[in-house]
């Protein structure tokens, strides 16, 4: 990943559309973010995109998100990790939910392939309080995820001063992500305090709050990170 201390722009993609992942390159993007679960894609189709997108030369995170945690993918559970499973040997980095049931053999799976794992948890109703928020990060820790990735609502400008100071105190590599039109400032302000992965939209917002890839890369460079 190179420079370990440096915040990542994240460029999500989805849509199997090649232009999306240019434009993504172009705005400023350091990694795409490819959302399986939204690109409605057979397994061998999302393969063959997959490997199209790693021309781009960006490093790729594969996510097939649940619908539990806001993502569409259609099939059952079996069959959303086994996808995810398949795609590995493409991807840099994989996604997978804290609250997997299956999440330790993705990631025992994952680290036998050299693919770094990001351990993410979604909430789209509130920012939880301080000792769960902390108890979140010890179990990403303690499952072994290079990368912790907390994503919740902001509904109280404190929420995001939780999430700064979790960010600053944190034993691992984390990401805060400030969801909702509250946090949507603290989307850029986060990677200053130490997020490690910020994420953009290429086409549209694909979660609340959440700003262009061109925005983000524009707000950073204006505030010198
Ligand atoms: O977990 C996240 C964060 C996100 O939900 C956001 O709010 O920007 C966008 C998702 O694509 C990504 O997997």
């Amino acid at each position: 990943m190179g420079d370990e201390l440096k915040p990542l722009i994240v460029g999500v993609i989805d849509e199997p559309d090649l232009k999306s992942a240019q434009l993504a390159k172009k705005d400023g993007a350091d990694v795409l973010e490819a959302r399986l679960d939204l690109w409605g894609l057979s397994l061998e189709d999302t393969r063959r995109f997959l490997l199209k997108l790693k021309r781009i030369g960006l490093e790729i995170i594969g996510t097939n998100r649940w619908e539990l945690e806001g993502g569409r993918f259609k099939e059952d559970e079996e069959a959303r990790i086994e996808f995810l499973i398949h795609m590995l040997d493409i991807l840099d980095y994989v996604d997978i939910e804290l609250e997997c049931g299956v999440r330790d053999d993705v990631i025992r799976k994952a680290k036998e392939q050299g693919v770094e794992v990001i351990v993410s948890c979604h909430n789209f109703e509130l920012t939880p309080d301080e000792d769960e928020l902390s108890m979140i990060v010890s179990r990403m820790k303690a499952c072994g995820a290079d990368i912790g990735k907390i994503a919740t609502m902001v509904n109280d400008l404190h929420d995001c001063l939780r999430l700064f100071e979790l960010l600053l105190d944190s034993p691992m590599r984390l990401s805060v992500i400030t969801m909702g039109e509250l946090g949507r400032h603290a989307r850029v302000i986060a990677p200053i305090y130490g997020s490690a992965l910020n994420y953009g939209f290429v086409r549209e917002a694909v979660a609340p709050g959440q700003m262009s890839v061109g925005e983000m890369k524009r707000l950073l460079n204006v505030m010198a990170v």
